[in-house]
């Protein structure tokens, strides 16, 4: 399964997003280092699912569908804060982003509301510009891996030059585990001194950066936007770092919460949200969701807990959706379910790697495949479309 990580300072409200998203209920707190060890479980990514348009009723297996809406499983992680020094041992040093890479794209939360400091102990909102947070993190990560990237540096360059080793594979191993490929690592030494007889520790640093932008796509969220002070702070980062999403953890905690006990009807994502049951809401709960309805989903257009997941895999890992079917008039499995399985697959796969993706076995017999939709045999250099339909022809 596809993982999702997030990652910030102490008490920016990771923990609360990963709960939204999951419903989870691990441990949410005022005060930095909650979290201590690493949190995992599913959520879902969401796009249209195609039973709408062929009008059919789908059966999924491998993913849910709500009033045409697929939703696609994924993992999110949630670990520790990370504070300026980590990977000198501040806070809780930095040896847990062995969970963090684990993922392939990070989610950076800050508290975009300024009311917690560089190291996450609470303060006044609105005291502490949050545009401080967003650096420091990525050079903490690029500490850690120059870290266990420059472990025996001396030696192993000497073992390169005598045993003529390729210093990418050298490289690669060293970073064994981190999810890295070879072929990020030969990317990200295209503008480093082509020398490694040369590298000192600043060029060793900055092919670490490289290599981390290049393997772990990052999106900043700035969470706690429901408080007033975070307004004016989000159009200033907006304007530094135009991708950024306005989250409220928080609020989609309280909407997820409100839906799983029937009182309202809501969709994550949504700009909305129905009352189901007025009757059991106090004056409170009413209010609460009242101010939820206009200064965030009616302000932000989501509380963007979903836009978050839904751009980290669609955008920055550039990810679509294949419905892999057998009978391709029907949309049907071998068992008669319509639309089974969505899966995630990189855009611009083939057919073939499609198979593969589902069973080794299915690649390993693959004939060709047709878009069921277009009803027609595809050249086994089919550029994959997203929402594409496909039965995959086998041998035997
Ligand atoms: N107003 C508001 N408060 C939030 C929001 N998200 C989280 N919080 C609060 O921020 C505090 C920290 O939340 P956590 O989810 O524990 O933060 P964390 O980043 O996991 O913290 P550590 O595990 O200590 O690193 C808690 O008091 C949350 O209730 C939000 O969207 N809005
Ligand atoms: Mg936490």
């Amino acid at each position: 399964m596809l993982q999702i990580a997030v990652c910030g300072k102490p008490n920016v409200g990771k923990s609360s997003f990963f709960n939204s998203a999951t419903a989870s209920t691990v441990e949410m707190a005022n005060y930095p280092f909650t979290t201590i060890d690493a949190n995992k479980a599913v959520a879902h990514v969401i796009k249209d699912c195609p039973c709408k348009e062929l009008e059919v009723t789908c059966n999924p297996h491998n993913s849910i569908c709500i009033d045409g809406k697929r939703l696609l499983p994924i993992e999110l992680i949630d670990v520790a804060g990370l504070v300026p020094g980590a990977h000198e041992g501040k806070g809780l040093g930095n040896k847990f982003l062995d969970d963090l890479m684990q993922a392939k794209v990070f989610i950076h939360v800050i508290d975009a509301s300024g009311s917690t400091d560089i190291e996450g102990n609470p303060v006044d909102p609105g005291s502490h510009d949050p545009l401080e947070d967003i650096q420091f993190l990525e050079e903490e990560i690029v500490m850690w891996m120059y870290g266990i990237l420059s472990r025996n540096w001396v030696r192993l360059i000497r073992k390169v030059g005598a045993e003529h080793l390729d210093i990418s594979k050298v490289l690669f191993d060293q970073l064994s585990g981190t999810g890295i490929t070879i072929e990020d690592i030969i990317e990200a030494k295209r503008n480093i001194e082509p020398d490694y007889n040369k590298w000192e520790e600043k060029d060793l640093i900055e092919l670490t950066r490289n290599i981390l932008r290049i393997a772990k796509p990052m999106m900043i969220i700035a969470n706690k936007a429901d408080l007033p002070t975070s307004a004016a702070n989000i159009e200033r980062i907006k304007e530094k770092y135009p991708y950024v999403i306005p989250t409220s953890a928080e609020s989609e905690i309280a909407l997820v919460r409100a839906a799983e006990a029937g009182l309202i009807s809501y969709i994550s994502g949504d700009d909305h949200f129905e009352i189901l049951q007025a009757d059991k809401l106090n004056p409170n709960q009413l209010k609460a969701l009242e101010y939820i309805q206009t200064n965030i989903l009616d302000k932000y257009g989501s509380t963007g807990v979903q836009k978050a997941l839904n751009y980290g895999i669609f955008e920055l890992l550039d990810r679509i959706v294949v419905y892999p079917v057998q009978d391709e008039h029907k949309y049907t499995d071998q068992k008669g379910n319509v639309l089974p399985d969505g899966f995630l697959v990189p855009n611009g796969a083939t057919p073939r790697e499609l198979a593969y993706i589902v069973h080794t076995d299915i690649g390993d017999k693959f004939m060709h495949a047709v878009d069921a939709r277009r009803n027609m045999r595809v050249a086994s250099d089919y550029e994959l479309k997203d929402g594409d339909i496909i039965s995959i022809v086998t041998r035997g």
